[in-house]
């Protein structure tokens, strides 16, 4: 099987590492040249809890090459444009595997023509530089179809993988585990990316975890999830786990970069409206973080 993995970020970088074993092509698809370059040069490095190291092949931008197995590894608010150009690094029988936090990039990917999963990553990944990927919090990959897959496609992108890198879990539906992630993510990234904690901070102070409680509380009932304790326990198991982690946002936010905050906040603010559902918390994490780069 050859695999393409396109963003080199901390996921991508991970992600390429996780999927490349004997046998099997990875290609890392990167934007800058200079990064494709020293990646080519010193390969992949692993840090962290997790330890490997992996020489991939790298490619600047889309290329003319079609793959089996394309994992769509960049923010969010990149993925419109990837599925824009991406078809023509697919054949007929390509799966895709999308792994962005937030629900918000569904509607991009429902316009894809070939086979399409979504994933969402537990684990705490921090990127250091062009190359190396540190772990700082373990957790799962979990897959699950979300168009055009069948039981066996899910089946052969979790054999893929290098199970002494990655571990996956497999669901027969999408929605269930992209709700979870979406809870929790709008509970961690905002409060830590403006609170600057990391995420265990959130679970080691009374009143940083009934802040999180209490944007929890919204979004659930945005969700029509509302009491649901056994949600309540997995937020607080993924600050656990991650607990060493910056969240994504928290270091997008300290480096100036463009936030995810509509596939997350956005998404949940949105849906509120639609359902007469009042949300001044999340209104107020979003106003609080948004520097303008979003409507
Ligand atoms: N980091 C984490 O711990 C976790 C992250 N996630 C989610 O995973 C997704 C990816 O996150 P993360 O890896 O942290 O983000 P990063 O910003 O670190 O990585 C995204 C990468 O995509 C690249 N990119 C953007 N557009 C293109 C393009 N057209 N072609 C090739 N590369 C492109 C960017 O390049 P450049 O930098 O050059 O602009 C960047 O390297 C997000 O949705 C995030 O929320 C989920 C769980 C954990
Ligand atoms: C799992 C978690 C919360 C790890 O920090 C994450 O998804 C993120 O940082 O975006």
């Amino acid at each position: 099987m050859n695999i393409a993995v396109i963003g080199a970020g901390a996921v991508g970088l991970f992600l390429a590492a996780s999927f490349k074993r004997p046998g099997q092509d990875v290609v890392l698809v990167t934007k800058r040249a200079e990064q494709a370059a020293l990646l080519a040069d010193r390969g992949i490095g692993v840090t962290g809890k997790i330890k490997a190291e992996k020489n991939v092949q790298t490619q600047v931008g889309i290329g003319t090459k079609r793959f089996d197995l394309i994992v769509c590894a960049v923010k969010s608010y990149d993925v419109a444009s990837i599925v824009a150009i991406g078809q023509s690094l697919a054949h007929d029988e390509t799966r895709w595997l999308f792994v962005q936090n937030g629900m918000g990039h569904l509607k991009e990917i429902a316009d894809l023509t070939g086979k399409v999963a979504v994933g969402v990553l537990e684990y705490g990944l921090f990127k250091e530089g062009d190359t190396v990927v540190e772990v700082r919090g373990l957790g799962s990959l979990k897959i699950a179809p979300f168009k055009r897959m069948t039981e066996q496609d899910i089946t052969v992108i979790g054999d893929a993988a290098d199970g002494q890198v990655l571990h996956i879990q497999t669901f027969p539906d999408h929605n269930p585990i992209l709700e979870e992630k979406l809870i929790a993510n709008a509970c961690i990234n905002p409060l830590t990316a403006i609170t600057g904690e990391r995420n265990g901070a959130f679970i080691k102070q009374q009143g940083y975890m009934a802040a999180m409680k209490s944007v929890f509380d919204e979004a659930v009932a945005v969700l029509g999830r509302n009491n649901d304790e056994a949600l309540w326990h997995y937020v607080v198991a993924v600050c656990k786990k991650t607990a060493n982690n910056e969240s994504s946002m928290l270091v997008d936010y300290q480096q100036g970069r463009k936030l995810e905050l509509d596939a997350i906040l956005g998404y949940l603010i949105h849906l509120g409206e639609k359902k007469q559902i009042d949300t001044p918390r999340l209104l107020l994490l979003y106003q609080l973080l948004n520097r303008g780069e979003t409507k």
